[in-house]
C-alpha cells in the first residue's frame, strides 16, 4: 500500500463481503475497509461508538483526536468499544483511487467511480456487521466525519442511539463547492495531473500543493493567522503566512494522493441530507436521535449559521459553541476544549454516552 507509512500498524482491515452497490451508479466489486478499535465489545454489542474522520485523517483516532482518549473522556475503552474506519475514497487502506484494482492488478486511478458520503457509511454499516455491533451508543464526527455522522442518522435510524457532529453542515453549501472546485481547478491544472492518470514517480505535487494552500485558508480563520503569522513592522516581501501557506502544501504532497483529493472533495459536494428525500428542512426533523451540535463562530467553511439550521430543525439537538479562534480546524486543534464540551453535554444531552 503507496501511503502505509501514514497509518498505524495497528489498523485492521475489512473485505467488504457483497459488492457495494454505489449511489451514483456501478458497484465496487472487492471494496476493503481499513480501521482501528479500542476496548470490548459487550456481550449484547451495544456499548460501541463509531467515530468517523475527516477530509484527511485515517482510522487512527486515538493520534489525531489525542486529547478525546483516556479514562473519563470522550471516548474511554475502559467503558465502550471505539470504531475509527478510514473512509471509502480515501489513501489509509480503505479501497480508494491510490488502491490496487484486484481486477487489473493496477491502481484504480482515474478510474475509481464517483462516491458519495451515503457509500461512505453503507461500506461502515458492513464493517459494524462484521463486528457484531448491534447499535452504535454514540456516531460522532468533524467536518466531513460530521456529514457522515448525519447521514448515519437517516440511513441507519434503528441503529444509531445518538449523534454528536462538529463543525459540519447538513448540505454543501455553493460557498463551500467553490471552494473545492477550485481546489480541483489547481490540481487540473497541473501539467503532470494527465487527466488522473499520472505516474506514482511524477504526481501533480505542485496542483496538488495548492489545492491544499486554498483549503488551509478556510481550515483556519483571519484571526488565527493575525495570531500566528502577524506581518512585521515595514515588511514588504517574505510574509510568513506564505511561507507557511507553502510548508502545509508540500506537507500534504507527501501524504496524499491527487486522485483521492479530487474524489473525497467530490464526495463532498454530492452532500445533501435532502437528495432524494424531500424537502431539506423536513427531512432534518426526521432525525429523532439527541443530537449534539458542535459550531465555531470563526469557521470559514461550514459557516455557524449551518449549523444552527441543523439544530433549528433536529427535534432533540443541542448546539454549543466551541470556543476558539482557530476556525473550521478548531475541532483538531483545541482538543481539550472539544473533550470537555462533549464530556460536560454528554450526560445530559446525549443520554447515551457514559
Ligand atoms: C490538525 C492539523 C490541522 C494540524 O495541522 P499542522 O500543519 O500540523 O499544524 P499547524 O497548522 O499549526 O502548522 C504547524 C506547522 O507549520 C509550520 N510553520 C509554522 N510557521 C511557519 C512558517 N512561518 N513558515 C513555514 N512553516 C511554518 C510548523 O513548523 C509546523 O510544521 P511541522 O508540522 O512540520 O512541524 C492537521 O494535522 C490536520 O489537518 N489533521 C487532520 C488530518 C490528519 O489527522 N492526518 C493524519 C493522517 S496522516
Ligand atoms: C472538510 C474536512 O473534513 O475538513 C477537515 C480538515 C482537516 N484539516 C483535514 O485535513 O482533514
Amino acid at each position: 500500500m503507496k501511503y502505509q507509512n501514514f497509518i498505524s500498524d495497528r489498523t485492521k482491515f475489512y473485505k467488504i463481503p457483497k459488492p457495494l452497490q454505489l449511489e451514483l451508479g456501478g458497484t465496487l466489486n472487492h471494496g476493503e475497509i481499513a480501521y482501528r478499535t479500542w476496548g470490548t465489545l459487550n456481550t449484547k454489542g451495544d456499548n460501541a461508538v463509531l467515530i468517523c474522520h475527516g477530509f484527511s485523517a485515517n482510522a487512527d483516532a486515538d493520534i489525531w483526536w489525542s486529547e478525546l482518549f483516556g479514562k473519563g473522556k470522550t471516548f474511554d475503552p475502559s467503558q465502550d468499544f471505539i470504531v475509527s474506519s478510514n473512509i471509502l475514497g480515501s489513501c489509509y487502506g480503505s479501497t480508494g483511487a491510490a488502491s490496487i484494482n484486484p481486477e487489473t492488478g493496477k491502481a484504480y486511478g482515474a478510474s475509481f467511480p464517483a462516491i458519495t458520503i451515503r457509500d461512505m457509511v453503507r461500506s461502515q454499516y458492513t464493517l459494524m456487521q462484521g463486528l457484531n455491533i448491534s447499535q452504535w451508543k454514540l456516531v460522532i464526527g468533524g467536518s466531513l466525519g460530521g456529514m457522515q455522522t448525519l447521514e448515519w442518522a437517516l440511513l441507519y435510524p434503528e441503529l444509531v442511539k445518538a449523534i454528536a457532529v462538529i463543525s459540519a453542515s447538513g448540505r454543501h453549501s455553493p460557498w463551500s463547492i467553490a471552494l473545492g472546485e477550485i481546489q480541483r481547478q489547481a490540481i487540473y491544472a497541473d501539467p503532470l495531473w494527465h487527466n488522473g492518470n499520472y505516474s506514482d514517480d511524477l504526481p501533480p505535487n505542485q496542483g496538488l500543493a495548492i489545492a491544499r494552500m486554498i483549503a488551509t485558508c478556510a481550515y483556519y480563520s483571519r484571526p488565527d493567522f493575525e495570531q500566528r503569522f502577524p506581518r512585521e513592522q515595514n515588511q514588504v516581501h517574505n510574509f510568513a503566512i506564505a511561507d507557511y501557506l507553502h510548508a502545509e502544501g508540500q506537507k500534504l504532497v507527501q501524504r496524499f494522493d491527487a486522485n483521492a483529493y479530487i474524489s473525497l472533495t467530490k464526495a463532498m459536494d454530492t452532500h445533501d441530507l435532502g437528495r432524494e428525500r424531500g424537502n431539506y428542512q423536513e427531512t432534518l426533523a426526521k432525525i429523532h436521535q439527541p443530537t449534539l451540535i458542535v459550531s465555531n463562530s470563526a469557521d470559514l467553511l461550514y459557516y455557524p449559521e449551518e449549523q444552527q439550521e441543523l439544530a433549528h430543525w433536529i427535534s432533540n439537538a443541542e448546539l454549543v459553541e466551541l470556543d476558539s479562534i482557530h476556525g473550521h480546524d478548531a475541532f483538531l486543534i483545541d482538543q481539550e476544549n472539544l473533550n470537555s464540551t462533549l464530556i460536560s453535554l454528554s450526560s445530559a444531552e446525549l443520554t447515551s454516552v457514559s
